[in-house]
């Protein structure tokens, strides 16, 4: 039995570090968790459940103290009941929906509307906390291990003796994510030191904080998985493939493609045609057919995937009906049945094509289907523009729009079209998971007996079904019911996912159903595909069937372990596989010599605005508050069951920067008006389970936060309203908590004060955080509606700026250039609000855009942005608006807050700055001196280095230093095989 000092156990990764070496535990045991508020600053309690959805904060308590949560855990019942789970919930629920072609000659357009949307954008969070040990690990040489005792931890009361420290280890989860941590760290350190200074002990690092740790002491034991160079077989031929692909684009001039004359109504611009000749030659790769284009924001994808799909229509012949109808149901034909030679001296990969009455030479070769599109519902009317707009009528492809409830269910009808646009939450509706299911619980299992330390590996849970698996479902005959959707069913040419980074979490029904789409040729289009971890990485080999790295073992031999064991040459051998798979220029890209594209400068200024006094005052109680109530948990040994409070308590104090009324919280009416009715007719006690959930649940299923504006859905999932509403106002929207396939609308959604009235009747304007308003001077002049933050008049001033807006009425314009406008960004719809009060009050006129919104009418909010000159600014949910949108006619962006992720906010910043920009882009970072959001900035930092080693990019996006074939050669083969 292995003993070890629990102050060291990194629970995320199972794994145990000390000064000796590291070594592996398994926590085998697994159960869900709920945390309880008791109070707004009352401790929480645990509360086991049967339910999958909190199981990102399993590892954490789980892997500190299993026994002690089980204590807790029996203390607080589970408040779901069967009977509850079991109620029809999609009762009510409004069917109309959005199905529609752009040429209304084959397939008139339907009128009607979905919001159906899948943004799947907040499981940052959820990353930050899955992959915090692995975020460790990857930091490249050149980052400050945080040894400075402005990053320690200390440890509390009596810690030194075995018993101490264990509590120790109890109260502080190397795990949690890197915004808690640093809040622990850096907010709470003073609260410790105290503990310290009372106490007289030393300080001890805890393992996050050590060198990056290389699981070495299992090399020698049971497993061959991480000793160096024994990989099995079939992986070492896989991986000789990218090499050798690799090798063959080495330091070569990309070459250009382009289209024959009229097939698109613009023309290419010369990265547009290096893109083309690029994506021409990985379809007929065989390392894996198809690729990335991670293109920064706005350089194109879009256009560069659109000249592909017309090239490839150029060269492909017209199929006949019957043909087509074969084609498109031979599901076993999945990627086709090449052979590959791979011819060494000339370092070429050579594509044969056996000769098969199914399997045609490529050029001959009809496609089964046309190209799928993915991609998130805020985008797809844009999508359908551009495939209009960008090409002639005598060129048009038919495209069909796969969303709402009247989309056809006939797959040959499918296999008509061109181009057929559908979302990420109608792939997850429609694909079965269960091979991926499957492959998860064998990652699971070698998770488990080989100690991977992986957020990946060792997140699978028991079910709601206690972990027995799904089998196919039966019919009174016994016979398996195929319940795939019309998606499964059509083998297509290809897929493309646009926004691809939304399946990043590689455990997500929508990243296992895009998997699981049938495809000759699989493409991701991301500008931002690494945003936390390098895991992340694998959900993009898994869709592309990269091998050997679309296995999870095989990425963790040949890509993970390297990048922890030495971090420059791990990364080198990323980006030499990237090479291989991956297309990335950034707006900073030369090509011979010459600036990839000629934008308009944009200048980011961080702009550290002060509190004014009362606001300092008031934020300085919430963190006195914050300070004590953590010194408490320390002393009591209780953080790790106060996780959930405590991230409320940092929630409070990054709200508070923006304006201390959100502190105080809000009930939206938008929610209460639609499900009122049906909560006052549900059953009493359903009433009140469900009450009971939105008051002791305090985490989000999407973005991982406390809720903003809570609701909780009748299947008992919580979420910030405006997460939820994304899922609302479509015709077929399921729950978008992990593995929960309910349906739901808007009328089974409900706050607070809505079940409140229906159990104890009356009005109740209680809301959820409304328990924080009894320790806040409820009169204080900052927590007035009309009291303008130091942020908003920060806004105002430079709205007044470029505008004049807020002195006078009129606003400047440059000549022929229009208005001069802003969009300014929040995560928060509450700040939004309280910002549009103060434009009103300034006669400033705008628009809106937020999660709650139909896509018609968010569709014609940018539309209005864009094209009326009276329309200045764009106030904007960062939640809803970063992705896709094209905001050409906006020369400034705000973003009111910091998010956890920079690249979510260079995201948000490239609505501007991009093709079609004609205006310098002047971008302003609003924070607030000496808060949270200082750590919040330095966190940013960390990440931006991580993604800029992963891609080997300096500060302006340039890439490094050109790899070597004797790098490859190294990076591959290692130092003394012959290539
Ligand atoms: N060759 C071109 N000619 C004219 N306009 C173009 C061209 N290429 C791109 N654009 C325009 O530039 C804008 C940005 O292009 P696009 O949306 O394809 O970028 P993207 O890389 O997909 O961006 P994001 O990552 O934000 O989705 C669009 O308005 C598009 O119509």
């Amino acid at each position: 039995m292995l003993q070890c000092t629990s102050e060291l156990l990194d629970s995320e990764n199972h794994e145990v570090g000390s000064e000796f070496g590291t070594c592996h535990v398994l926590i085998s045991e697994r159960k869900t968790y709920h945390s309880t508020v008791v109070s707004q600053m009352e401790p929480i309690a645990i509360s086991s459940t049967d339910s999958e959805s909190s199981d990102w904060d399993l590892d954490l308590y789980k892997a500190i103290n299993a026994s002690q949560l089980e204590d807790s855990a029996s203390s607080f019942p589970n408040s779901r009941g069967d009977r509850f789970l079991s109620l029809p919930s999609s009762s009510g629920i409004n069917n109309t929906g959005l199905q529609g072609t752009i040429q209304p000659e084959r397939k008139p357009s339907q009128n009607g509307h979905s919001s159906h949307s899948n943004h799947d954008m907040e499981d940052d969070q959820l990353q930050i906390l899955s992959s915090f040990g692995d975020s460790k690990r990857i930091l490249p040489p050149s980052f400050p291990q945080s040894s400075s005792s402005s990053r320690q931890i200390v440890p509390p009361r009596g810690v030194g003796s075995s018993q101490t420290r264990e509590t120790y280890g109890k109260t502080y989860p190397h795990q949690w994510p890197n915004h808690v941590k640093a809040h622990m760290e850096e907010t709470f350190n003073r609260a410790s030191n105290d503990v310290m200074k009372d106490n007289h002990v030393s300080r001890v690092l805890p393992s996050y904080m050590n060198p990056i740790s290389v699981p070495t002491s299992q090399y020698g034991a049971q497993s061959d998985l991480y000793r160096p160079g024994v990989v099995d077989e079939q992986a070492a031929v896989d991986e000789r493939l990218i090499y050798q692909v690799a090798l063959q684009d080495l330091n070569q001039k990309l070459p250009e493609a382009d289209l024959p004359e009229g097939l698109m109504s613009v023309s290419l611009l010369r990265h547009q045609k290096i893109a083309l000749a690029w994506m021409i030659q990985k379809e007929k790769s065989v390392a894996c057919s198809g690729g990335i284009l991670a293109d920064d924001q706005g350089l194109g994808k879009t256009i560069s995937m659109i000249a592909l799909i017309q090239n490839q229509k150029f060269l492909s012949k017209p199929k006949s009906d019957e043909s087509l109808k074969a084609e498109a149901l031979n599901l076993d034909d999945d990627d086709g049945k090449d052979t590959v030679v791979v011819d060494e001296e000339n370092h070429e990969v050579k594509l044969i094509t056996e000769a098969s009455t199914s399997t045609q030479n490529f050029h001959n070769r009809k496609p089964a289907a046309g190209s799928l599109v993915v991609c998130p519902a805020s985008v797809l009317r844009q999508w359908a523009r551009e495939l209009d707009e960008k090409v002639p009528d005598e060129a048009k492809l038919d495209v069909l729009i796969y969303h709402g409830g009247n989309r056809t269910k006939d797959p040959v009808e499918l296999a008509k079209y061109d181009v057929v646009l559908t979302t990420y939450a109608i792939v997850a509706k429609e694909v079965p998971t269960k091979v991926f299911d499957e492959e998860d619980d064998d990652d699971q299992r070698t998770g488990d007996r080989f100690g991977i330390s992986s957020s990946f590996a060792n997140r699978k849970r028991k079910g709601v079904n206690g972990g027995k698996k799904k089998k196919g479902r039966k019919g009174i005959d016994g016979s398996i019911i195929d319940c795939s959707g019309t998606l499964a069913k059509v083998n297509w040419f290809r897929v493309i996912l646009d926004e691809a980074q939304t399946i990043k979490n590689a455990r997500t029904q929508m990243s296992k159903s895009c998997c699981g789409l049938r495809a000759k040729k699989r493409w991701c289009l991301s500008g931002t595909p690494i945003q936390n971890s390098i895991d992340e990485v694998f959900s993009y080999f898994r869709f592309l069937k990269c091998d050997p790295y679309a296995n999870y073992k095989s990425f963790c031999n040949q890509i993970k372990i390297p990048i922890s064991r030495s971090s420059e040459t791990g990364y080198r051998k990323l980006r030499a596989v990237f090479k291989a798979i991956m297309l990335r220029r950034t707006k900073g890209t030369l090509i011979d010599g010459q600036p990839i594209i000629n934008l308009p400068p944009k200048t980011i200024n961080l702009k550290a605005v002060d509190f004014s006094t009362e606001e300092r005052a008031f934020y300085q109680k919430l963190e006195t508050e914050s300070r004590s109530r953590f010194k408490a948990y320390a002393a009591a040994g209780t953080v790790s069951q106060n996780y959930a409070n405590i991230l409320l308590m940092l929630l409070r104090l990054r709200q508070a920067c923006d304006h201390p009324l959100l502190v105080k919280g809000f009930s939206s009416e938008s929610v209460s008006r639609v499900s009122t009715r049906m909560a006052k007719n549900l059953p009493k006690d359903m009433q009140s389970n469900l009450l009971n959930l939105l008051e002791t649940l305090t985490i989000c299923h999407l973005c991982k936060d406390p809720p903003e504006d809570a609701v909780v859905t009748l299947c008992g999932h919580v979420f910030c309203y405006q997460c939820v509403s994304e899922y609302l106002t479509g015709d077929d929207n399921t729950c978008p908590a992990p593995k929960c396939k309910s349906q739901i609308g808007a009328d089974v959604v409900f706050n607070k004060a809505t079940l409140r009235n229906s159990v104890f009747g009356g009005d109740d304007d209680d809301d959820y955080h409304g328990a924080s308003s009894s320790r806040i001077d409820a009169k204080s002049i900052v927590l007035q509606q009309d009291y303008s933050s130091s942020k908003i008049r920060a806004v105002l001033e430079i709205i007044q700026s470029f505008t004049g807006a807020c002195s006078s009425s009129s606003s400047s314009s440059n000549v022929g250039e229009g208005p001069v406008k802003a969009i300014i960004f929040s995560q928060w719809t509450r700040m939004l609000d309280l910002v549009e009060m103060s434009l009103n009050q300034y006669c400033i006129v705008h628009r809106r855009l937020d999660g709650s919104m139909s896509l018609a009418s968010r569709d014609r909010a940018v539309k209005e942005f864009n094209t009326d000159p009276e329309v200045i600014i764009m106030l904007m949910s960062l939640k809803a608006g970063n992705l896709g949108l094209n905001m050409v006619a906006a020369s400034h962006v705000i973003l009111l807050d910091l998010w956890w992720n920079p690249t979510t906010e260079d995201q948000a910043i490239d609505r501007a700055h991009r093709i079609g920009q004609t205006r310098p882009v002047t971008v302003s970072r609003l924070t607030i001196k000496d808060t949270v959001e200082d750590r919040i900035l330095a966190l940013q930092e960390e990440k931006r280095k991580m993604v800029a080693s992963a891609f080997g990019e300096d500060q302006s996006g340039r890439s490094g230093p050109h790899l070597t074939a004797e790098d490859l050669r190294y990076l591959f083969m290692g130092a003394n095989q012959p290539v």
